[in-house]
């Protein structure tokens, strides 16, 4: 059996509190991810590389003092991002005596987690992780990945959530909505909604689903 090197999960951090210890290019980078996955970030950095950017400028609150153990208490997750190793180390260990996973910037064999770099089309999520080996070669995929996959899979997903949603609350039998999804899968769906094709759409929904299943009932204010 092959073994994977780092565990990949989606944490939910919305509406909890995680450190981030330096606020240069790296730490501005952590913070700024955090804070659009909707996590209260604690910046402690006596300075700022950068100024904080105004779409997250109510999640990230600034602590203009140098780290001290006590910016730990209360929170979910750390980040050493301070240009001193030695710190770094140091912020790790204090993380971890408290039981709080901790990701070192400089360090990732003594982090808890590391960070890929990520694509998201509203709720298409792909990341890409090299395990610490490029995250250069990291941040190439990513820009690749994200000439391949245009906005139009954020509407597929928003549809087939809308349709699921439906479907579950009916209780159908699971293996029913198996064929279902991959129906309209197969059928090219996602090509129809990349091509604003509503009427092909509405026809494939029809077949599939019957009656009351159209683009404008489950996509109430986007019409294509
Ligand atoms: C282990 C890990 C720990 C962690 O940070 O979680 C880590 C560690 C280190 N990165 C370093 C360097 C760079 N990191 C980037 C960029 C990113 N680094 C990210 C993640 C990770 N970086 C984790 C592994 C991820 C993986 O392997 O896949 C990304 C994906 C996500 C994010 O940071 O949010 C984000 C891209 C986001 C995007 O663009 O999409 C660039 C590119 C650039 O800046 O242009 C460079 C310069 C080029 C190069 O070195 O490749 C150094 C050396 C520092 C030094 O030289 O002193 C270390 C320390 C070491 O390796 O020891
Ligand atoms: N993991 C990653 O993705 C990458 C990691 N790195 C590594 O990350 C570290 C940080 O890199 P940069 O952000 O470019 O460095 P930087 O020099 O721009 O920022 C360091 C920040 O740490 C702060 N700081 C220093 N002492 C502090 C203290 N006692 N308490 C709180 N904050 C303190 C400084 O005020 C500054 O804001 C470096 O060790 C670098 O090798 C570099 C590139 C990418």
């Amino acid at each position: 059996m092959s073994s994977i090197p780092y565990y990949p999960v989606h944490l939910k951090v919305k509406g909890k509190t995680c450190l981030v210890v330096g606020g240069g290019k790296v730490g501005m980078r952590k913070a700024r991810t955090l804070a659009k996955s909707g996590a209260l970030v604690k910046m402690v950095s006596p300075r700022l590389m950068d100024t904080i950017p105004r779409e997250t400028a109510d999640r990230i609150s600034w602590i203009s003092e140098p780290y001290t153990p006590e910016h730990i208490v209360g929170t979910t997750l750390v980040f050493a991002a301070t240009d001193q190793r030695q710190l770094n180390r140091q912020i790790a260990a204090d993380a971890r005596s408290k039981g709080i996973l901790c990701n070192i910037a400089d360090d990732p064999d003594a982090s808890d987690f590391i960070l890929p770099a990520i694509v998201h089309r509203g709720d298409l999520i792909l990341t890409v992780s090299t395990s610490g080996n490029s995250p250069a070669f990291a941040k190439k995929l990513r820009q690749d990945l994200e000439a391949r996959f245009g906005e139009e899979y954020a509407d597929f997903l928003l549809l087939m959530g809308k349709i699921r949603s439906r479907l579950l609350a009916q209780g159908h039998a699971p293996d029913r909505h198996k064929a279902i999804f991959s129906t309209l899968i197969n059928e090219d769906l996602l090509g129809m909604i990349m091509e604003n094709q509503t009427d092909k759409i509405n026809h494939l929904l029809l077949s599939i689903l019957g009656s009351g299943y159209t683009y404008e009932n489950l996509m109430p204010g986007d019409p294509t």
